[in-house]
């Protein structure tokens, strides 16, 4: 099996079906005739036929009907409702993805008819430029094939790794919410370089850069942290002096209960 021949669809295309849309499309996986969209708001389905040519409409079942794999890409709260109007149309031949944020697999896979193929993903927004950190979780009824399918599929727009159920929660604290953490931390490391009297275009391109190259090293050396800062950190040079500074505004205190936070919340969603 392999995602030859198969025709893709979404359901919901806000902020993340879009940017999943757009990213696989430019990945070249599949081509954007053989890509479904379907949302109620028509301006971001007209954007997506202008920008990518995918074909849409404002009828979930006309997605469903023409696609192998579908894409649940709606607000956690909505999803059964979206569900319900598509259950029908679904059978063994197709596979179900949900990217909604802690809805179990059991609760997806109730549901829907018995025998539903589902998988639940946890991607992010970096998807639209291929650099979403993605984790899969393979449903009941759903085959190593089904999996295999989805790690291609989010494997084209940045990485993506398979992980039992219940560190789905931990994933969507961790990188699912993580470009939100990220964001203001370039904002602000740009606003201390406009203090300091640099322009504010050459700051946010520098901020940007640096945490762009700080994750590249990390990923690329493998190395601990600590030491990568350590390279960094000269004896009583500047770096030293900027550190003692977040030690003291609690900086991993913040960022670890942040991603606690945010998995309690992914918790909640999915009682
Ligand atoms: N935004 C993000 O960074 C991430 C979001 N997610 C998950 O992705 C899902 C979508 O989130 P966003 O894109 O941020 O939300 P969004 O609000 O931008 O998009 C949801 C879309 O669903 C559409 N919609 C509402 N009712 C519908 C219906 N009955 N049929 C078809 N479409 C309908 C809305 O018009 C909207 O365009 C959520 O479940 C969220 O937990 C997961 C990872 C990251
Ligand atoms: O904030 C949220 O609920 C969604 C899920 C992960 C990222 N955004």
């Amino acid at each position: 099996m392999s995602l030859e021949g198969k025709k893709l669809g979404f359901i919901g295309t806000g902020k993340m079906g879009s940017a999943l849309i757009k990213g696989i499309c430019s990945a070249g996986l599949f081509s954007s005739s053989d890509v479904y969209a379907s949302d109620l708001y028509e301006p971001s389905l007209d954007e997506l036929k202008q920008d990518v040519g995918v074909n849409v409409s404002t009828d979930n079942t006309t997605t469903v009907n023409n696609s192998d794999i579908i894409v649940l890409a709606v607000k956690p709260q909505i999803l059964k409702k979206v569900i319900a109007g598509i259950k029908e149309d679904i059978g063994s031949d197709k596979l179900v993805i949900s990217i909604a944020a802690g809805v179990k697999l059991a609760d997806i896979e109730s549901e829907f008819n018995e025998g539903t193929r589902v998988i639940r993903v946890m991607p992010n927004i970096a998807a639209t430029v291929a650099e979403a950190a993605s984790a899969i979780t393979q449903g009941s009824n759903a085959s190593k094939d089904d999996a295999e399918d989805a790690l291609e599929i989010f494997g084209a727009v940045g990485s993506a790794i398979q992980v039992p159920e219940n560190l789905m929660d931990a994933v969507t604290g961790l990188s699912g919410s993580g470009p939100a953490y990220i964001f203001p931390v370039i904002e602000a490391m740009a606003d201390g370089a406009v203090y300091e009297g640099l322009d504010r275009k050459s700051a946010l391109v520098l901020a940007a850069q640096t945490v762009l190259g700080a994750a590249k090293m990390a990923l690329e050396t493998e190395a601990h942290p600590g030491e990568l800062k350590d390279m960094v950190t000269s004896p009583a040079g500047t770096t030293i002096r900027g550190i003692k500074v977040l030690e003291e505004y609690g900086i991993r205190s913040a960022f670890m209960q942040a991603v606690i936070e945010s998995s309690n919340r992914s918790k909640e969603l999915g009682k």
